[in-house]
This record gives C-alpha cells, structure tokens and sequence, in this order.
C-alpha cells in the first residue's frame, strides 16, 4: 500500500483506516491477511477434498441454479406485493382520468365571459354536477367533475365577482380547456402502464391502485430458513467461558429480506448432526441457509449431513476471501442450501457470492447494474483467490476499510459495499467491481472504523 494516506483532504479521513495488509501487523488487523499458499499454514491442514471454484463462476452457479427452478407466480393483496416482480403486465382497468377533472380550485365557465354565477358549487367525489349554458360559471374544487358545457375552469386567483357575487369577470384571457384534466388523459383503461418484470416500488402501488387493481399477479418471495450452528453461541448478554455472542442470526434475517427472501425462521442449533439432518431434510424452504460448521473441523457437519441427505454440491469451496468454505447444495426438487463460513464477514462474503444470485433468479429480479469504482489506496490480493473488501464512497474514490478480517464486521459495519479485489491486488487508482450493500447511499459510512 502506498506508505501514507494520500487523502487527508477531508474531515473524515482519520476515521478511515487503509489496509494494512503488506505490515507485518501484531493483534486484531492481521488477520486480514489473506490466508493462502504462500502464507504459512497450520502444518495439519488437510488437503482440498475438491477442486474450488472461482468467485466469478461461482456467482453464475448460483444464478443458473435459481434460474432452473420452476417458474412461480400468485396474486396477492398490492400491500403484500411490494419488493416483488410482476408476472403479467400492468393493464389499466379504467381511463386516467376516469372523467374529465378540474386541475385548479376555482370556476368553471361556459363559453366567452362575463358568466353568471350558479348557484352551489362542485366537489370532488360528489354527484354529477348540472349542465352549464354558455354564460354560466359555478364554483369548482380540484379533481371535480368537470360540468357538462364547460369549456374552461378559471383559477379562484384569476377571476372576480361582482358585489352581489352574481357576475364573474376573468382577469386575463381563457383559453378554451385550460386547467380541465381531459379523461384518459394519463392512459386508456386497456393500456400498458408497466410490462411483466418490473419491480413493485412503492410508486407501483399507487399506480395500480389508481388503475383500479386490488391485488397484483407476482414472483412470490423464496421463502429461507436459517439454521445458525454453534455451541459456542450466546443469544444474550457478554461474551463469557468461551462463548461468544451469535452475530449472523441478527443480521442475516433483515439482510435476506433486503435480497428479496421471506423468511420463515431462524433456528439456533447446537453441533448436532443428527438435529442438523434433520433441519435440513425436514424444511419446507426454497432456500435453507446455514451459518457454521462448513470447514473441516470435529464439529463440522454440513459436509456430512448434506452426504448424507443426498444433496448435490453444486459449489464446495470458492476462491474468494473471506469465505472460501461456502457451499452450494441443491437438496431437493427446486430447494437449496447455502452453507455460509461461520466466521462472521465470510458468512457475508457467502451470502453475497451465493445466496444474492440465487435469491435474485428465484425473486425473478434483474442482475444490478455492475459498476467499477478507483481505489484511493492499494489493495494487497491473495496470490490466486479474489478478495472482497469492506469500502466508503470518498467523491469518486472507494476507500477501502480496516478491521476487514474474516472474524470481524467492524469493516462491513461502516462500508458502502465490498470491492472485488482480483487474485494479485490492485493498485491506487484501479478501477474494481463494486457490490453495494442494499441499504448503502454513496457518501454514508460514517464511523469510528480507525
Ligand atoms: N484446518 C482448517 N481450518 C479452517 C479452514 C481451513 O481451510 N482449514 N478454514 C478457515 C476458514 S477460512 C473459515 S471461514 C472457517 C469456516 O469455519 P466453519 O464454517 O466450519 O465455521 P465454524 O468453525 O463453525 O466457525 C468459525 C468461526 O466463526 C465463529 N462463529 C460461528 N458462528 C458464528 C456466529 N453465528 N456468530 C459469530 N461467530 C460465529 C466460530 O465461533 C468460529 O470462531 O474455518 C477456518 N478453519
Ligand atoms: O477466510 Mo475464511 O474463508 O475466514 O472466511
């Protein structure tokens, strides 16, 4: 890495800390270091059982799994529709306007002026208003019918009464129509409004329902289970006796739903792999997620379990840091497991490298948009395997994050999103793949992360 911040230009910089990666650094920041054949392993580290896949590849595995999984659609009420793909057009059920409206509070007026004022007034919502006869006005408010025989409305601001309010008088010229919203002049009921794959914003429910929908045909979420592993984990208070507390069941729900999962449960599971056995084969999830337990340890039963089960690895093993035990499983008809590392930033390095594409294809939602972004300091890679790599938005630079090692989230806590650092590093100024995270706003990020 270049030997001092070259970016103390704003206030922000010393809570930014550089990777150290290339610093013989003692204690908590070294274990960024990236892990690999070049570095000295522990000498009982078995060989691979398989052959990894790379980060790209495995991300393509992932979305082909989701795409091969059988179309799905339901109908639900708009409320339940938001975050999902449509599975049919969006047809307007009735013109927009559904009858000529008044756009402005004021009069609407019959033919060429001086009118005669009218009696009562009309509001919007109410019955059909009488006929105007040229020379006639009557008091109108905004989305009103439009009387039959008017041909403009006046605003209250530019017309007057006489004394007696008996007498209206523009004070500028009427153009014939101005301020009447025509009917169907938004659309015509039978019109697309939207196609088939577009998202449900927010701005999609007031559409349809202004198109008269009560309920939308769509992608139903995938529904997840989540089985978090460990019987190391607290749920509650201090960490003590060497246990520790459980950081992927708080996260991992809320940042699933964010990817467009349902999620029907979180479950805490002891080193069991009788019980895990039993989770797996016995969820009625599209997707079961599992945290913990992928490595090669006593306790670590998903690779097993998933033997056991009958499942298929699709993905055992990816060429990334953190995270490179993550798994891939397809363990019934259309139903997957991800097997995320239990180190806590490897979990989300599997959930954005597996699950994220999966879930995508499954929700019937479009790839993002990827974009590239120059790094303001060097990067060190691993020799062979891609790096992801806790980064803030700085103007147009990505700064990359401290405190990124596999066991920590203080990195991802305070990112904007992960930078895919290719195998060998990338220097200042490199242009490299940017994964948002779903909450991220370029700019944000602020915090103590030194
Ligand atoms: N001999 C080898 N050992 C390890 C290797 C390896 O290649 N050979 N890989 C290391 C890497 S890299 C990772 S990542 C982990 C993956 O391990 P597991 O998926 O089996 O996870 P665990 O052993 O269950 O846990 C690892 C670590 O994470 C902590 N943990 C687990 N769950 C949680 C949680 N919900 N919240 C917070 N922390 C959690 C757990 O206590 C361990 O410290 O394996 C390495 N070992
Ligand atoms: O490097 Mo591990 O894959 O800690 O996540």
């Amino acid at each position: 890495m270049t030997a001092s911040s070259p970016a103390a230009d704003d206030g922000s910089d010393e809570a930014l800390a550089l990777l150290r990666d290339a610093l013989p650094a003692p204690g908590p920041a070294g274990e960024s270091r990236p892990q690999g054949p070049d570095r000295a392993e522990p000498a009982a580290r078995p060989a691979p059982r398989h052959r990894v896949s790379a980060w790209a590849d495995a991300r393509n595995v992932a979305a082909r799994a989701g795409r091969a999984a059988p179309a799905r659609s339901h109908r639900v009420p708009l409320e339940q529709a938001l975050g999902e793909i449509l599975t049919e057009r969006l047809t307007a059920l009735t013109d927009l306007p559904s009858f000529d409206t008044s756009a402005m509070d004021g009069w609407a007026v019959a033919g060429p002026g001086p009118w005669e004022v009218q009696d009562g007034g009309v509001l919007a919502g109410h019955a059909a208003p009488g006929p105007l006869a040229d020379g006639e006005a009557v008091r109108i408010a905004t989305g009103a019918r439009i009387p039959a025989g008017a041909t403009a409305v006046i605003r209250s601001e530019h017309a007057r009464t006489d004394e007696a309010r008996t007498q209206l008088q523009a004070d500028r010229v009427v153009l014939h129509g101005q301020d009447i919203r025509p009917r169907g002049q938004e659309c015509r009921s039978g019109d697309v409004l939207l196609p088939a794959t577009a998202l449900v914003t927010p701005a999609v429910l007031g559409l349809a329902a202004a198109a008269g929908y009560d309920e939308l045909a769509t992608v139903p979420r995938p529904r997840v289970e989540i089985l978090v592993l460990g019987d190391e984990l607290l749920t509650r208070g201090l960490p003590h006796d060497g246990l520790i507390r459980d950081a992927l069941g708080p996260m991992l729900g809320f940042w699933l739903r964010a990817l467009g999962a349902e999620v029907i449960g979180t479950r805490r599971l002891k080193d069991d792999a009788g019980a895990l056995l039993a989770a797996v084969t016995g969820s009625s999830a599209d997707l079961v997620i599992t945290t913990g337990g992928t490595a090669a340890g006593p306790v670590d039963h998903v690779h097993p379990v998933l033997h056991k089960a009958g499942a298929e690895l699709l993905v055992d093993g990816v060429a990334v840091r953190p995270g490179h035990p993550m798994l891939l499983a397809q363990i019934g008809a259309g139903k997957h497991l991800v097997g995320l590392p239990g180190n806590p930033l490897a979990a989300v390095s599997g959930l954005l490298t597996l699950a994220e594409p999966l879930l995508r294809e499954l929700a019937g939602r479009a790839r993002a948009v990827t974009y590239t972004a120059p790094l303001r300091n060097e990067v060190q890679g691993h020799p062979h395997d891609t790096r992801l790599v806790p980064v803030v938005h700085r103007a147009e630079w990505v700064v990359p994050l401290h405190y990124n090692g596999p066991a920590m989230l203080r990195g991802i806590a305070a990112a904007d999103g992960l930078a895919v650092v290719p195998p060998g590093g990338a220097r200042a100024g490199q242009e490299v793949e940017i994964l948002d995270l779903p909450w991220a706003q370029a700019g944000s990020g602020e915090g103590c992360f030194t």
